[in-house]
């Protein structure tokens, strides 16, 4: 066996272990980055990036079929093997970022092989024995298979496939309406699939139920059949007639079908039991320091840390094992700033607490403010006036704030901030932006939590007449 001694040794070449690879080779580190699939992991391969691409063409096919006031819609033309090219192009396009060659440009060494602790500061991957001073776990999650009865024997798809598929589905079944079965469920609508969800509990159950709202009514409007509130008992057919029977007796028949109900962590035939590291069905047991609770030279990040799982949470948790790590200085991983978004028509975003968490934690303290877009000229303009902006605030400072609407997830960049600097509402509220933009939602949210104290205000009233009477 070829024997490495280095300082690092990340484990999986996804969002999460690229970004602690990166940085810390680039600060002088001596970086060992082992990939047992293919480079970038999830997001880049079968996640983010592909899921965008295919929205984006969905979106234009949605354009077109749609139309605007005056301009008459037309049937879209959809080549489906086509938009797969373009989800494949994208892909191509960024894979270079991610690729074996820039990270050993970077001065890595990248091994390709699955990797396995043998001992509490040794893994092996492939021939090669490491020894590193820190260990990072970035192994990520994969789709979770629910023990439907009859589910395997049928052929059905998960994140990992559904991408590749080249044929358009007649009529596509997906179990789960998360934010993967709920993104998957519009963008194949619109490229011309039937498609119906069955959620066992409630679709986006883990989102604002307003603003999850807003994101149904608009898919249902689109023709995506969303039942919730029942289980799928047993499945059974073959390829191009798979029929789902529901808990209610209800039997739905589709062509294909998209299993999409949560990820399990990717920690199987690590070795933790070797390396002493404690895991458990969530993922890694770390520490707010993002260390193993049971051995302190092994660090956790991305969905392998059992906590949140988007890319740009890996990226966030790589630079607190970089601090710690590389540079030996203390760091800990905040949540209470962490935004996300699910990339439907409307968008939906959150940062912070929901009002529901915010009343839980805050009571009477929590004042809840709004803005609808339907009072937001350039959304009016767009004719896109559905959807609001809410604010949870205590003491003058937002906890949380939630937008659903028209790109929601940039707009929600500005309270991630906000959240982030721990800013006061008067920050945003004395922040001027440019008139007419979607922004200004937020703005005139910030400005409804100020307007009962300086409109409708006995007192200032009073005040503003004597200044009135006395100004020369
Ligand atoms: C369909 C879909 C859409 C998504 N959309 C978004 C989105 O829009 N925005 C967002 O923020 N998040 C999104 N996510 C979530 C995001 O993809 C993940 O949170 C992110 O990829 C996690 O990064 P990671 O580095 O923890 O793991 P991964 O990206 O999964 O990388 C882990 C890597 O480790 C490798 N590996 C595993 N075990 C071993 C081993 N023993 N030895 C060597 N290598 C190993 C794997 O092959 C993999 O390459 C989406 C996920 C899915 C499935
Ligand atoms: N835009 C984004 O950032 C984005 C997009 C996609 C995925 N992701 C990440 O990937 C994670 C996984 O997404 P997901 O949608 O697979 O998982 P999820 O856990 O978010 O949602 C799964 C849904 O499936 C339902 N469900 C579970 N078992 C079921 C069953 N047997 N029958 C019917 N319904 C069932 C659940 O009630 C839930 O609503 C997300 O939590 C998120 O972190 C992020």
């Amino acid at each position: 066996m070829q024997q490495i001694k280095t300082d690092l040794c990340v484990i999986g070449a996804g969002s999460g272990g690229l970004s602690v690879a990166a940085g810390a080779v680039q600060m002088g580190a001596r970086v060992v980055l082992i990939e047992a699939g293919e480079m970038g992991g999830d997001c880049l391969n079968a996640g983010c990036v592909p899921s965008k691409a295919l929205i984006a063409a969905a979106a234009a096919a949605e354009a077109q079929r749609k139309g605007f006031r005056g301009v008459a819609g037309v049937a879209p033309v959809v080549d489906f093997a086509a938009v797969k090219d373009h989800v494949a192009a994208v892909i191509a396009a960024i894979e270079p970022h991610d690729s074996q060659a820039r990270f050993e440009g970077l001065g890595c060494t990248v091994i390709r092989a699955q990797a396995r602790f043998t001992g509490p500061q040794v893994v092996e991957a492939g021939a090669t024995r490491i020894t590193a001073r820190r260990f990072v776990i970035a192994t990520g999650s994969r789709p979770f298979v629910p023990p439907i009865p009859g589910l395997e024997t049928v052929p059905f798809h998960t994140n990992e496939t559904i991408f590749a598929l080249r044929d358009r589905p007649d009529h596509l079944l997906i179990i789960g309406g998360g934010p993967i079965g709920l993104e998957m469920a519009q963008a194949h609508r619109r490229l011309g699939c039937a498609v119906t969800v069955v959620e066992a509990a409630q679709a986006l159950g883990r989102e604002d139920p307003e603003a999850a709202a807003v994101v149904l009514a608009s898919l249902r409007a689109e023709g995506v059949e969303i039942r919730e509130g029942v289980g799928v008992a047993a499945v059974e057919g073959q390829a191009g007639a798979i029929t789902l029977r529901l808990a209610d007796g209800a039997r739905l028949t589709g062509t294909h079908l998209l299993v999409a109900v949560g990820r399990k962590v990717a920690v199987a035939g690590l070795g933790l039991e070797a390396a002493g590291v404690e895991f458990d069905a969530k993922g890694v047991k770390v520490d707010a320091r993002l260390r193993s609770v049971s051995n302190r030279r092994v660090f956790a990040v991305g969905d392998a840390a059992g906590g949140l799982q988007f890319t740009h949470v890996a990226g966030y948790h790589a630079g607190i094992v970089v601090r710690q790590a590389v540079l030996g200085l203390p760091a800990k991983a905040r949540t209470d700033h962490i935004p996300r978004a699910t990339y439907t028509d409307p968008e939906l975003a959150q940062v912070g607490l929901t009002e529901a968490e915010a009343r839980a934690v805050h009571g009477a303290k929590l004042t809840v403010v709004r803005a609808g877009f339907d009072g937001n000229d350039r959304a009016v303009a767009g004719a896109k006036g559905a959807g609001f902006v809410k604010v949870m605030v205590v003491g003058g400072r937002p906890v949380g704030a939630l937008i659903v609407g028209p790109a929601a997830g940039e707009l929600i960049g500005v309270w991630a901030l906000a959240l982030a600097a721990r800013l006061k509402l008067t920050a945003l509220a004395g922040t001027v932006l440019p008139y007419p933009t979607l922004s200004e939602a937020s703005k005139r949210a910030a400005s409804a939590y100020f307007s009962p104290k300086l409109f409708d205000n006995p007192v200032l009233k009073a005040v503003v007449r004597f200044v009135q009477r006395v100004l020369p």
